[in-house]
């Protein structure tokens, strides 16, 4: 059988976060596209990450709901959890949204969508399961996977990763969980809330990549339902529970102990690029991912690389759709493009929610030194957290030369919240266009309002200027 020869103007490996997007848009703008999946399509975030933990997190949350609301003068019964049916709707989530990912509705599109595992060749050929691509521009986009670290005994004993904690049909009794960031602390609270015994033991710092004054927030609320977070306890051993029990003992390097009836590794992810031959096509990479310079340009000119298997950029799933919209600039309409990460938003979804944009305060300290100003504006000071009995929260905004150039919140809607001050950095606004937007009352949008008000309060309220011209003007009728 001779080899089938394809020559698309795009060839995209992957079709997760990036490559879809990249996909999508390139067909229809009117190029030929090629795209290559070896597993399943729409990548980690539909399949093993964001939809299946924010579904899990949902359920947690109902779970959560429905046994607190006695303050709101609200009973019901005891709470019952069916964990299987829980896991039932983060399955129907996925399938519900697996369509939009689809090969039909790609190829409906007009791309070619081989389901096959893609290798270089040369510098500008891939082959996939006999089909060989000779394309005038290629994106690698093979995401990343869970890195396991060489802990003694953690590869002979039996662990969760986030590719198959979503499997579980019945609930861990006791799940201990190795790593406080972003997943780890996710599950804790799913499953925690969902009725689950939950340990998280971190190396470092919860959250460590965080401002320690909002971190710290979400972490009180997290101990405060029951979750133990044990920080600077480096994972030392491995091996299994003492009978008749059994499951999973986990030491840290200070002798301490813990035993569970399940483990799962959230120690962070490794860029995916084995097997792709890279060597073949020129093309540089290390443990941290593909290399690529700040036009998303590998060291093969004619390939580009995205979202988690490229070294150095933000591993999210919005950061992987916007490299896409500058490949597709890149590639189809030769535009200069830079991967700015400016305004690049992030959000964890526990109950409350982290989000920032920009750097950490002790990030912009450094960077602006005594030039930066900080306004706080906490939750309990919104009337809608009051009514709604979701005062622990807080947001962070960080200002130099009266624009902002960071900002976090932690509370309620954090996420959502955050979506004002990425545009607000990303278009280099004033501050003033925030203080004078209007907010409806009550909602927790007034928060952002008022942090851009006490930025021209000191200079409206205290300045002996302004009341000498109020008087002036008084007296002049
Ligand atoms: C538990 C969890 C929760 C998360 N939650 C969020 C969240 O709430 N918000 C957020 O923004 N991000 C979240 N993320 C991160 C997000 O999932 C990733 O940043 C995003 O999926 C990266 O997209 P990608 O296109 O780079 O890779 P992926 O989506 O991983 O897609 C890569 C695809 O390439 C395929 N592939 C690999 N090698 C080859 C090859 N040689 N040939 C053919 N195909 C290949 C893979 O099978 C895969 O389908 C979460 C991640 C996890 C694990
Ligand atoms: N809401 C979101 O956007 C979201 C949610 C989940 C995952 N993600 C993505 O997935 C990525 C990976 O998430 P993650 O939580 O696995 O990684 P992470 O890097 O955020 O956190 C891993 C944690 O494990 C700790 N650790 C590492 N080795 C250890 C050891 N031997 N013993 C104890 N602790 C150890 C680290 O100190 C770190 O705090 C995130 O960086 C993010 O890009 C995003």
């Amino acid at each position: 059988m001779s080899e089938r020869i394809l020559t698309p103007d795009l060839c995209v490996i992957g079709a997760g976060s990036g490559g879809l997007s990249v996909a999508s848009g390139a067909v229809q703008m009117g190029a030929s596209v090629v795209l290559i999946e070896a597993g399943e399509m729409g990548g980690d975030c539909l399949n093993t990450g964001c939809v299946p933990s924010k579904a899990l997190l949902a359920a947690g949350k109902a779970a959560h709901h429905a046994a607190a609301g006695a303050r709101f003068g609200v009973t019901a019964g005891p709470v019952a959890v069916d964990f299987a049916a829980a896991k039932d709707h983060v399955a129907a989530a996925i399938a519900a949204i697996a369509p939009h990912d689809s090969v039909e509705r790609f190829e409906g599109l007009g791309v070619t969508v081989l389901k096959a595992f893609a290798r270089f060749e040369g510098p500008d050929e891939v082959s996939a399961d006999g089909t060989r691509i000779r394309a005038r521009r290629f994106v690698i986009a093979t995401g990343a996977k869970p890195a396991i670290p060489p802990i003694p005994g953690l590869a002979e004993t039996p662990h969760l990763t986030s590719e198959t904690i979503f499997g579980l049909r019945e609930a861990p009794s006791r799940l201990l969980i190795l790593g406080g960031g972003a997943i780890g602390l996710e599950m804790a609270q799913a499953h925690r809330r969902l009725g689950c015994e939950v340990t998280v033991i971190e190396a470092d710092r919860a959250l460590g990549r965080e401002d320690p004054e909002l971190a710290a927030i979400a972490l009180d609320a997290l101990r405060a339902e029951g979750i133990e977070i044990v920080e600077g306890a480096r994972a030392a051993s491995v091996g299994a529970g003492p009978a008749p029990s059994g499951g999973v003992r986990l030491a840290v390097e200070d002798g301490r102990s813990w035993t569970g009836s399940h483990l799962l590794v959230a120690t962070g992810r490794a860029p995916d690029v084995s097997g792709l031959n890279l060597e073949a096509a020129g093309i540089a990479a290390d443990r941290a991912g593909v290399k690529v310079d700040a036009g998303l340009r590998t060291t093969n000119r004619r390939v580009y690389a995205i979202g988690d298997a490229a070294a150095g950029l933000p591993a999210f799933t919005h950061s992987a759709g916007w490299q896409a919209g500058l490949v597709i600039r890149s590639a189809l309409f030769r535009l200069p493009v830079t991967a700015e990460t400016r305004a690049m938003p992030m959000a964890v979804y526990t109950d409350p929610e982290l989000a920032r944009v920009g750097p950490t305060e002790a990030e912009a300290r450094a960077t602006h030194g005594d030039r930066l100003e900080v306004i706080r504006v906490p939750f309990a000071g919104s009337d809608r957290a009051v009514a709604e009995g979701a005062t622990a929260g807080l947001l962070k905004l960080l200002v130099v030369k009266g624009r902002p150039v960071g900002a976090g919140i932690v509370g309620a809607q954090a996420g959502e919240l955050i979506g004002l001050w990425t545009l607000a950095i990303g278009a280099k606004m004033k501050l003033g266009a925030v203080a004078g937007m209007i907010a409806p009352y009550p909602t927790l949008g007034e928060l952002s309002k008022r942090a851009a008000g006490q930025h021209f309060s000191p200079r409206l309220f205290e300045s002996p200027m302004v009341r000498r011209v109020v008087r002036l003007l008084a007296r002049l009728g």
